[in-house]
């Protein structure tokens, strides 16, 4: 086996996540910011569920909680109730050690700032070998890994340069090698493609593709651009602090490449709360309790009208459109 072979198999094995649960889960995550007896609720009782192996995009207007979601699953922040576990750490109660022990060999990160991944005065190589270190990668095995690397993502002709002597796009696939070098179970990226042209923004995201599908690395993308979404199979939107939709794609990835048949689905959390979007609430008229028909394929959910209106059978209600809300398939 290859260097990065025998360390991927390693990391794999460190630890299996519990059966029921996905390699990432967040519950009825809140965070709250107080400034100056101000109060901003940032995530308002967030759900997600990654299993091992995602490659997934968040999406979200500014302001939506994305880079706050994010500063807690990379153990940056810590939220102020909830739940968020990744790869059985829980991330609120983490004492000091387990934290940076989990933020060196758990987690890899990539900014959309290409200057905060990677220091201007060391060589790509070197970029890549730097984090092997504190993970006590021994000396002889960093260089043969961080070339496999490189390699992988097409860039091992620029294994010598400086950040200043590399494209933005070369420098983000060189800031995915350095956030892939200790073979983490997460690689968390904050709009990776924010600062470049679509060629090389498809690069990078080629790049974040093979490191999910050759090292076997979760990827989690954040970021605002609709076109992201359409990279990848599963893509969460989340609105005002909390996982609002999620769409479905049966073939995502590769530039142009047609991934028709997306489907929306309304999120169910853990105990079963689903979160109807707005806009549905809106139209179909749905306030503060609703109406369950129990169908023989799918649920309905039917707006309150007041007793004695029973919704009529087979979806022949009065309010036109009232009901037919599709029970949770997937
Ligand atoms: N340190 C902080 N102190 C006070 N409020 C904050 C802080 N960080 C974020 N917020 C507020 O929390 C909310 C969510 O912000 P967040 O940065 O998570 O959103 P975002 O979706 O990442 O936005 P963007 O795409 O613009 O980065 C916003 O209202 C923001 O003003």
């Amino acid at each position: 086996m290859t260097d990065l072979a025998v360390l991927q198999a390693r990391a794999m094995a460190r630890s299996a996540p519990e059966p029921d649960e996905g390699l990432i889960v967040c519950d009825n995550l809140v965070r709250v910011y107080r400034t100056e007896g101000v109060e901003v609720q940032a995530l308002q009782g967030l759900d997600l569920t990654v299993d091992e192996g995602e490659l997934l995009a968040v999406v979200g207007a500014s302001g939506s909680g994305k880079s706050t979601l994010l500063g807690i699953l990379s153990g940056l922040d810590l939220p102020t109730a909830g739940r968020a576990r990744v790869a059985r750490h829980d991330l609120l109660t983490m004492k000091r050690r387990e934290r940076l022990d989990y933020r060196r060999r758990t987690v890899g990160f990539v900014w959309q700032q290409t200057g905060r991944n990677l220091l201007p005065y060391l060589t790509a190589l070197e970029n890549v070998t730097l984090p092997m270190g504190y993970a006590r990668i021994p000396r002889a095995q960093r260089a043969g890994r961080a070339m496999e690397l490189l390699d992988m993502l097409g860039i091992a002709d620029c294994r010598n340069r400086r950040p200043g002597e590399l494209s933005g796009g070369q420098q983000q696939r060189v800031a995915i090698a350095v956030a892939g070098a200790n073979t983490p179970r997460v690689l968390f990226a904050d709009e990776p493609t924010g600062e470049l042209d679509t060629a090389s923004g498809e690069e990078v995201f080629a790049a974040l593709r093979r490191t999910n599908a050759e090292l076997g690395v979760t990827v989690l993308i954040v970021t605002h651009d609709p076109a992201v979404s359409e990279q990848v199979r599963r893509t969460v939107r989340i609105r005002d602090g909390r996982t609002a939709t999620e769409v479905l794609r049966p073939s995502a990835g590769g530039a142009g490449q047609d991934a028709g048949g997306a489907q929306e689905y309304a999120v169910l959390d853990r105990v079963g709360r689903l979160q109807l979007p707005r806009e549905y609430t809106e139209r179909y008229g749905l306030h503060r309790r609703v109406r369950l028909t129990a169908e023989p394929d799918h649920l309905g959910v039917w707006p309150d009208r007041g007793a004695g209106q029973e919704p009529a059978q087979d979806g022949q209600d009065a309010a036109p459109g009232a009901g037919g809300q599709e029970g949770d398939e997937g």
